[in-house]
């Protein structure tokens, strides 16, 4: 990549609204993210759309190409697997400067050109998904559901799957998603704020607490158990909170599912730390943390390899994996779309870093409404109602820019 300054005359924020201008007018992948407590969002632009249709899950090595990596729920040609490649790379702690590839440093006359004609004031035109609007369950519809799978539970088909729905909500006035991007990263510092729009994908807005798969600059492999959800109550310290056996259970199997991947690979060294507590917007859940310290175990594709075996987790699906996902297949009823993905940068903006999340507490964004999403893990001691009322809970996060 090569560094190169770019109209630093423009305040930082509009610089960022024309370049993300500059891709969304010329049908061009964008992805905008703020990693857990950093200080300033990144950038990243695709040059050719179809540079970015992979069909594959991301490589997490260092000698893997640099971009930002946007994989669904259920790999599909609705909902195809994508990686933006780093063409265009800005970091808003340098507002100064831009990062380009090779092939963007060939095209920066033309792409200066079309930056400096853009209108500052224009709407963006968001890319928005050709399919059709999701179905969004009622009250009752869901609570089926959720009957539907305790009883496959009790049944012993499934130990645990995690039920999910949709929900369409009308965007408020003048709704900007730039300025809701901000407005997440401010309410919430410790959560993976992001906001992605792909030409025939549809754009993606979240603030998520979950780390699916991390590779940090100081060759650290780490992922985390996340299950197990309450509300906050104030003036209560999180450590303080109480937790049922059900918690606790729908919790120790994803830890356990993170364990027999590492065994699957035979691998030993690991680090684990936890249950404990971890705040997440209004919500408390729990949490257990792995880590290998990869400079000390002969894996050196384990970023690669555990991705591959942890998606989806049972945090998201269910347990065991296969029947989990034929019972979501028969009795969820509605597109997932890249809900319960994952998504974030890979190899940068260091080369060898990689920081993938779990796609929770995220909306799509459509030309008049939004459609939310959220999940519930289920155990055999669920009750359909309170499932409900957790999922109301957990819209609440992203729920909060349409306000
Ligand atoms: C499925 C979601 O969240 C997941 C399910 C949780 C649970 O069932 O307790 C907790 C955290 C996440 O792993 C969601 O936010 O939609």
């Amino acid at each position: 990549m090569q560094q190169l300054a770019w109209n630093p005359e423009l305040p930082t924020a509009m610089r960022l609204r024309q370049l993300v201008a500059l891709a969304l007018t010329s049908g061009r992948p964008v992805a905008l993210w703020r990693l857990p407590g950093a200080a300033h969002a990144r950038l990243c632009l695709t040059l050719k759309a179809d540079t970015a249709l992979t069909g594959l899950p991301p490589v997490l090595e260092p000698s893997a190409p640099a971009g930002f990596a946007f994989f669904p729920f259920w790999d599909s040609d609705h909902n195809p697997p994508l990686f933006l490649p780093a063409d265009l790379f800005f970091d808003l702690a340098t507002p100064g400067t831009i990062q380009v590839s090779a092939a963007a440093a060939v095209r920066l006359p033309e792409l200066r050109q079309r930056f400096a004609a853009l209108p500052p004031t224009a709407p963006l035109p968001w890319h928005m998904s050709p399919q059709p609007v999701p179905k969004a369950a009622t009250q009752t519809e869901y609570e089926s559901f959720v009957a539907a799978g305790v009883a496959a539970i009790e049944q012993g088909t499934v130990q645990k799957v995690v039920s999910s729905r949709a929900v369409r909500r009308p965007l408020p006035d003048g709704f900007d998603a730039l300025a809701a991007f901000k407005d997440l990263q401010q309410r919430y510092p410790n959560a993976f704020v992001s906001l992605v729009s792909a030409p025939g994908v549809g754009t993606w807005l979240g603030a998520t607490p979950e780390v699916l798969a991390e590779i940090t600059e100081d060759s650290v492999f780490r992922t985390m158990a996340l299950a197990g959800t309450q509300p906050a109550q104030p003036g209560v310290a999180p450590a303080a909170s109480l937790w049922t056996a059900k918690e606790m259970e729908e919790h120790a199997m994803v830890a356990r599912y993170i364990v027999n991947c590492f065994k699957q690979l035979r691998l030993r060294e690991y680090d684990e730390r936890g249950p404990r507590v971890a705040a997440a917007g209004n919500l408390l859940h729990l949490r257990t943390d792995f880590a290998v310290q990869l400079n000390q175990v002969p894996f050196p594709n384990l970023g690669t390899d555990m991705l591959r075996l942890l998606h989806p987790t049972p945090a998201v699906a269910g347990m065991p994996k296969q029947p989990a996902l034929d019972f979501l297949r028969r009795h969820e009823h509605y597109d997932r779309a890249y809900y319960a993905g994952f998504l974030g940068p890979v190899n940068l903006p260091e080369t060898g870093s990689s920081r993938l999340f779990v796609n929770l507490r995220c909306l799509q964004l459509r030309p008049q409404e939004a459609i939310l999403y959220a999940g519930t893990g289920l155990t055999a001691d669920s009750d359909p109602a309170r499932e409900w009322q957790e999922t109301e809970l957990k819209l609440q996060t992203i729920g909060a820019v349409l306000e």
